[in-house]
């Protein structure tokens, strides 16, 4: 099947820049699907978006909707729809004007205009709004207006860029279950750019992880938690995220600096990185554990809490449910460290090693 978007090898370096913004990224959106774009600030997400509206051009590389070539084709020509967090209402005109605006610049018929209004503000929940100044709505209302100023255009894809985060957190929510809702009704294929986890993770269908121009994974939101495939994702993903000590595997001793695991796997001896989940984790005695140290600090939140151990000048952290017996700050304690707390990347190459690994016994 043809997909609706897809990028290849599409790279973008900006005039004087020393490296590229974007490099050579691949990826493929179906139809009716949400693709978010998660990544820390500067990672080259706005400029992906930015490149598949028309705004910018492609270094190198091709983007194709639905099968066709669009890499040359002017930002007007292509059916795509772009809303930003700033969202770019007419605040001098009403809620009907700001929603025929795309299309009254377009020339249509005021009877096909007045049609597509109606359908959209219907969608949105709006149509006793119509005739209110934009002016006098909340940021929330707003935000609805400049999506609904673009669905009334009926583009192919929607682009949507940290939509919501201008809204305060009760907005947000609604908002987010508000674009769940229009998925779903109308089929849109959207691609979301966020630096936020929870809402890639609550509204994407797949993830597509970037770090410094390049794509790192594109994984189910469902899967991407648990199956980090590069140790970027790892550290990015997750409440708090894994811990990565990046280290040397030598006669079945896995040093970080002053740390030092017996490990029990058959990955050869050389460079890895550890990662160690904190959901996994669990709190001992410290007598007899393979892996202890002093405990540092105690985060709750809500049901659960976060403790943070220094274990050899590494700051390790655990979820514990909250109300679990814990030594003071300052006192040691052990880690108990099941098969699933552990995972292995190549030292080199960040990506995930699937060899078995085990914590071998204390020496
Ligand atoms: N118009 C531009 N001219 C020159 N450099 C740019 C331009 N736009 C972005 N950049 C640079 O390209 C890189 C990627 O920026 P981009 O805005 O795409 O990242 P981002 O992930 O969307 O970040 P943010 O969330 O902060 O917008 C950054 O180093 C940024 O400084």
């Amino acid at each position: 099947m043809i997909p609706k978007l897809s990028l290849k090898a599409v790279s973008k370096t900006y005039p004087g820049a020393e490296i590229p913004a974007v490099d050579a990224i691949d990826l493929q959106v179906g139809a009716g699907e949400t693709l978010a774009l998660l990544g820390p600030s500067g990672c080259g997400k706005s400029t992906t978006l930015n490149m598949i509206v028309g705004l910018e051009r492609p270094g190198a590389g091709r983007i194709e909707i639905d099968g066709r070539d669009v890499t040359d084709q002017p930002a007007g020509q292509r059916n795509v729809g772009l809303v930003f967090q700033d969202y770019a209402v007419f605040t001098s005109m009403t809620v009907r004007q700001n929603l025929a605006f795309g299309l009254a610049v377009r020339r249509q018929p005021r009877a096909a205009i007045a049609r597509a209004v109606d359908e959209v503000a219907e969608l949105l929940g709006m149509s006793d709004r119509l005739e209110a100044r934009a002016a006098d709505l909340g940021g929330s209302e707003m935000q609805r207006i400049a999506i609904g100023r673009t669905l009334v255009t009926r583009p192919a894809i929607l682009l949507l860029d940290e939509p919501l985060s201008n809204l305060e957190s009760a907005a947000r929510l609604a908002m987010r279950r508000e674009l769940r809702r229009l998925q779903k009704e109308i089929g849109l294929t959207i691609v979301y750019v966020t630096h936020d986890q929870i809402e890639a993770l609550s509204l994407a269908d797949r993830i597509a992880v970037m770090q410094a121009g390049r794509i790192r994974q594109i994984e189910a939101a469902t899967r991407i938690l648990s199956e980090p495939a590069h140790s970027f994702v790892a550290s990015f993903l997750g409440e708090p995220p894994m811990t990565l000590l990046p280290g040397t595997l030598r006669d079945g001793i896995f040093e970080a600096g002053a740390l030092r695991l017996p490990l029990v796997t058959d990955l050869p001896a050389g460079a890895l990185t550890l990662g160690l989940r904190p959901q996994a984790l669990r709190i001992t005695a410290p007598e007899g554990a393979a892996l202890s140290g002093t405990l540092r600090q105690l985060e709750p939140r809500g049901p659960e809490a976060v403790v943070t151990l220094d274990c050899a000048g590494r700051a390790i952290k655990v979820v514990v449910p909250s109300g679990t017996a814990l030594p003071e700050p300052g006192q040691r304690a052990g880690l108990a460290v099941p098969d699933t707390a552990l995972v292995a990347f190549d030292g080199d190459t960040n990506l995930r090693l699937s060899a078995r690994i085990r914590m071998g016994e204390a020496a």
